[in-house]
C-alpha cells in the first residue's frame, strides 16, 4: 500500500529524551477505515505515540507519515486542521466561561483563522448536530466549568470532530469517569466506530473495558516498544495482556465487551 494510502504510519521510530527511549523500533500503521486501541500500563509511552500521530512530536529516530506527509518535510501548522486531537491537557486550556456551543463551533476559528463574529449558521447548526450526537445536545448553552467530567471529555470529542478530521486521536477519554460516564462515553465510542464516515480513529487507555465494540485494531505497548499488535479480537488475550501489564492476568469476554484481573 502507498505511503498516501495510509493515515498513520511509523517505521522504526524511536523517542529519546534526556538519555531515555521513550519509544524505539515502533513499527505501525493505520488505515483510513481502521478504529485503533492502544492499551499499556502508565509510562508505556502511550501519549508519546498519540503525539507523535498528531504531529505534535517529531521522532528521534525512524521516519513517521501523517495522512500522507513525512514529518520534518511538512508544515505541522498545515497538517494538525486535518487532526482531531483529544486530551485532559486540552480541556485544561478551555476557558471555564465558554459555552458547550462556542466551545464546538470555534475549533473551526483554529482552521479558518475567521473571527469569531464570522461564524454563520451553518457551522453553529453542524456543532448542535455533534453535541446532540454525543447527548450533550441539552447543553449546548452551559458554561464550560460547570459540566461534569463526562460532559466536558463529550464536549472536546464534538469539537474535535467540528472540522470533520480525517483522523480523531483520544488519549484516555474515560479517565476519571464514574461508571455510569464511562459506559455512556464507551456507548457513544462505539456508534461512532461503527459509523463508515467516521474518521479512522486512534484511542488510548489503560483498561480493557474502556474497550468500545466497533474498534477493529489493538496494539500494546510496554516500556516504550510494541508488545504486540493487529486484529483486536486475535491481539487481545490473557497472554498479551500479562505480558503488557507484567502480571498473569485472565481476559473474560462478555458479549461484545472484555474485563480483566488479575488469577488468583
Ligand atoms: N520530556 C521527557 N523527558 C524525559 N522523560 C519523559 C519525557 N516525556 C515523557 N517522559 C517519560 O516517558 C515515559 C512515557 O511517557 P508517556 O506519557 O508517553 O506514557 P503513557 O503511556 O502515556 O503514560 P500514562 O498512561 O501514565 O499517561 C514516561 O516514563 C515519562 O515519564
Amino acid at each position: 500500500m502507498d505511503l498516501e494510502d495510509l493515515v498513520v504510519h511509523m517505521a522504526d521510530v524511536g523517542v529519546r529524551r534526556a538519555k531515555n527511549n521513550l519509544l524505539s523500533e515502533v513499527n505501525w500503521s493505520v488505515e483510513l477505515d481502521e478504529r485503533w486501541v492502544i492499551l499499556g500500563p502508565n509510562g508505556a509511552g502511550k501519549t508519546t505515540l498519540l503525539k507523535l500521530a498528531a504531529a505534535e512530536l517529531h521522532p528521534t529516530t525512524g521516519e513517521v507519515h501523517v495522512l500522507g506527509e513525512k514529518l520534518g518535510r511538512v508544515d505541522v501548522f498545515e497538517l494538525r486542521p486535518r487532526i482531531g486531537f483529544c486530551s485532559a491537557a486540552l480541556i485544561a486550556r478551555i476557558p471555564p466561561e465558554e459555552t458547550v456551543l462556542d466551545v464546538v463551533v470555534s475549533a473551526g476559528y483554529a482552521v479558518l483563522g475567521r473571527w469569531r463574529e464570522a461564524y454563520d449558521q451553518l457551522d453553529t447548526g453542524r456543532a448542535l448536530d455533534l453535541c446532540k450526537a454525543l447527548g450533550i445536545g441539552h447543553l449546548a448553552d452551559r458554561l464550560f466549568g460547570t459540566l461534569s467530567e463526562g460532559e466536558r471529555k463529550r464536549t472536546v470529542i464534538a469539537r474535535a470532530l467540528m472540522t470533520d478530521p480525517e483522523m480523531l486521536l483520544l488519549d484516555e477519554p474515560a479517565a476519571g469517569l464514574d461508571l455510569g460516564g464511562r459506559e455512556d462515553l464507551v456507548a457513544r465510542l462505539s456508534d461512532l466506530a461503527r459509523d463508515p464516515d467516521a474518521p479512522a480513529t486512534v484511542l488510548v487507555t489503560h483498561h480493557v473495558e474502556e474497550v468500545p465494540p466497533g474498534f477493529t485494531h489493538l496494539l500494546l505497548i510496554a516500556d516504550g516498544g510494541i508488545v504486540a499488535q493487529g486484529l483486536l479480537e486475535d491481539v487481545l488475550t490473557s497472554e498479551n495482556l500479562s505480558k503488557t501489564f507484567g502480571q498473569d492476568l485472565e481476559l473474560d469476554k462478555l458479549g461484545d465487551r472484555y474485563f480483566a484481573r488479575r488469577r488468583a
